[in-house]
């Protein structure tokens, strides 16, 4: 019978989805494709586009999921943020609506999923490979900062990979728009991934949090894993506060020298992002133009070209 047994009250209802999700306010229809994953308070869906044919990747978040104002705030918050910006290294963000259900919102889909997927495969990359992922997320990052935006949430599970190893940051759900260059955040709402000190010591943080992020990332992909995991977050706190963390003997010193410049406890000892591409790990070493896709499962080997 319909009334819901023991059973089937333990499982929250979701609604099913509709197979073709229109936007009410223009019409437009989208087939819903295969999940993609969750992320958050969203089902993630492949997104066809019935009159383009294009495919996006889709966050469809229930509104009962965002019925507090503070949530609604940050979900509008994210929407704007990420709608203002247009980057070859940043994930392209369509479009959004909402009907009586659902928020939608339509990006640009990235075949090959993020770094922590490749990552995860490949247990470290090479230092080339390195330079070429890391150049592509400084270029993407020098943008944001160049547009007052802070990302806050730099991780590998944000560096967004398309079909042709190209990387797009993503998720601007912790992103904060500076009123003015030299303005400070100093509330967090949500719990950033690579947290800077500074930010656990309440002064609030601005640019240079988020290239401490980036040295966690440079770290993690040389090493295969983050600086100062541990298996309790306080653990891990004190860590990060007390700057402990140890670079690994087999890296080069070029590695080694960057990696203690950017993740340096005080923030104006951290290098600006504009210097950082010129830093002897960069320029002392091979960035590749491009990667093979091959690079997913296995490390590539470079041809030396012959200076003849
Ligand atoms: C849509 C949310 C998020 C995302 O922000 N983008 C840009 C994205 C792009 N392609 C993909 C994607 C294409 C093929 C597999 N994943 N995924 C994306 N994600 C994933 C979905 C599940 C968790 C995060």
């Amino acid at each position: 019978n319909g009334s819901p047994t023991s059973e089937t009250s333990k499982h929250h209802f979701h609604l099913e989805l509709p197979a073709v999700i229109k936007d009410p306010k223009t019409g437009k229809s989208y087939q819903r494709g295969r999940l993609l994953g969750k992320g958050g308070f969203a089902r993630c869906y492949e997104l066809i586009d019935l009159e383009t044919r294009q495919i996006y990747a889709g966050k469809i978040v229930p509104k009962a999921r965002i019925a507090k104002p503070i949530q609604m705030e940050k979900m509008q918050r994210e929407i704007h943020v990420h709608s203002l910006l247009k980057h070859p290294h940043v994930v392209g963000f369509h479009r959004h609506f909402d009907d009586d259900d659902n928020i939608y919102i339509i990006l640009e889909l990235c075949s090959r999923k993020s770094l922590v997927q490749m990552l995860k495969l490949r247990k470290t990359f090479t230092e080339p490979e390195v330079r070429y992922f890391m150049k592509q997320i400084i270029e993407g990052v020098r943008y944001l900062h160049s547009h007052c935006v802070l990302h806050r949430d730099l991780k590998l599970g944000n560096m967004f990979l398309t079909d042709d190893m190209g990387v797009k940051i993503g998720d601007f759900g912790l992103a904060a728009k500076l009123e003015f260059q030299g303005d400070r955040k100093r509330t967090m709402c949500g719990t950033p991934n690579y947290i800077a000190p500074e930010v656990l010591g309440k002064i609030g943080h601005s640019f240079e949090a988020d290239v401490w992020a980036l040295g966690c990332i440079l770290f993690t992909m040389l090493v295969g894993k983050p600086p100062f995991e541990t298996t309790s977050l306080k653990e891990t706190y004190s860590r990060i506060k007390h700057n402990k963390y140890i670079i690994p003997e087999y890296l080069s010193p070029g590695a080694k020298s960057i990696i203690t410049a950017l993740l340096s406890s005080d923030p104006d000892e951290r290098p600006p992002l504009e210097a950082i591409l010129d830093h002897p790990f960069f320029t002392e070493g091979f960035i590749p133009d491009s990667l093979p896709t091959s690079s997913v499962t296995t490390a590539p080997t470079f041809p030396i070209t012959k200076v003849l």
